[in-house]
């Protein structure tokens, strides 16, 4: 293969020290694929009042996980260990991580791809499932940076949007997911309960995002390949959290639907984190802590949550496969789990 072959993985980024919370919290709100404001000119003033006023509740959630989100350290060890796959397999590239609201910004990520000669790029988003305000945004920010530069435009951009069906992603979930089944006493009466973070409502119905198609399509495929046959007790859900703001955003809420769980009769609840491949303050805070005491109260005693992918072998496996694939390497079959 013929010149220097570079990877991006995509990211949201996090707070690393309470002091970062605001600016990170206005970086988001700052962009429009995140509040769609009809009047531009107001986007930043506006993201400045929301990041304020929003800082102490999430300051203090940062507080209950140890000061600050575990998302950098977390993307660039996946990183690394693409890399390692990628090496094994005779594929010398150089794996970079940028990420859309804290460092390392996606501008430091392109700097290092420029200053390395990078000659083939391959763009991977960390979001299983595509959605506007996440892939979509980050994708959106590539092709502004590329639209002023002529150097990146001659660097050969192979961007992919979503992976959730790929079948290793889905069998390592299904590792994570069998293995904390083994810890219930009676692993077939386990309510498998999936949590996606949220989007507003009208991201879908007014602007397209696939994401909820997406969702609903992967949990699916995860649920067909799980070893025992659950389908049969009706006994899963997909239900959406970490709602912000006025709007209605995708239904099922997870709290809402954790009670109704328990007005069923559920007693054993298995929560699987669907949207994001990394622990962070939506798993570690918002389900570890906020969602177990809604199911304590409502009466659900055992309780539990499948870990997030991080750097699951299987997983790391799957993402170097199809950066190979994208590169048209030849087929990857000497790959085993
Ligand atoms: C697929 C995952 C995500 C989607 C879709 C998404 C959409 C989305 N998010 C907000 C607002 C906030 N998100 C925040 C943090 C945050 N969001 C995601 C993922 C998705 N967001 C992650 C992984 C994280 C946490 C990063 C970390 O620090 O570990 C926050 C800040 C935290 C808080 O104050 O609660 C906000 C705010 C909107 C409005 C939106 C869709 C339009
Ligand atoms: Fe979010
Ligand atoms: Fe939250």
């Amino acid at each position: 293969m013929s010149g220097r072959v570079g990877v991006l993985l995509l990211n949201l980024g996090g707070p690393e020290k309470l002091e970062d919370v605001y600016l990170f919290l206005y970086n988001l709100f700052a962009d429009p694929e995140i509040i769609r404001l009809p009047i531009p000119f107001l986007q930043k003033p506006i993201a400045s009042l929301i990041a304020a006023s929003r800082a102490p509740i999430s300051q203090e959630n940062y507080r209950m996980i140890g000061g600050g989100s575990p998302l950098r350290q977390i993307t660039e060890e996946q990183g690394e260990n693409i890399e390692n796959v990628l090496q094994r397999h005779g594929v010398d590239a150089k794996v970079y991580v940028g990420m859309r609201y804290w460092h390392p910004y996606t501008e430091e990520a392109i700097a290092k791809i420029k200053q390395d000669g990078i000659t083939r790029l391959v763009v991977l988003p960390l979001y299983p499932q595509y959605s506007i305000s996440t892939s979509g945004s980050s994708i959106k920010q590539l092709d502004a940076i590329w639209e002023q530069d002529p150097e990146l435009q001659a660097i050969e951009r192979i961007t992919i949007n979503s992976w959730y069906d790929r079948s290793g992603y889905i069998r390592a979930m299904n590792e994570l997911i069998d293995a904390k089944l083994q810890d219930f006493a009676e692993p077939d009466n386990v309510h498998i309960f999936f949590s996606a973070h949220g989007v507003p409502v009208k991201y879908v119905t007014k602007y397209g995002d696939p994401y909820q198609s997406e969702m609903e399509n992967c949990v699916d495929g995860i649920m067909k390949a799980l070893r025992r046959d659950h389908q049969r007790y009706n006994a899963h859900t997909l239900a959406y959290q970490s709602r912000v703001g006025p709007v209605e955003w995708l239904q099922p809420y997870t709290e809402e639907a954790i009670k109704n769980l328990a007005k069923r009769g559920v007693n054993d609840l298995l929560v699987v984190p669907i949207s994001f491949v990394s622990e962070h303050i939506e798993t570690l805070q918002e389900i570890d802590i906020e969602y177990r005491e809604v199911a304590e109260e409502a009466g659900i005693h055992n309780f539990d949550r499948v870990p997030a992918l991080n750097s699951h072998p299987i997983f790391i496996n799957d993402l170097a496969e199809l950066i190979m694939e994208s590169l048209g390497t030849p087929k990857a079959a000497a790959i085993v789990a």
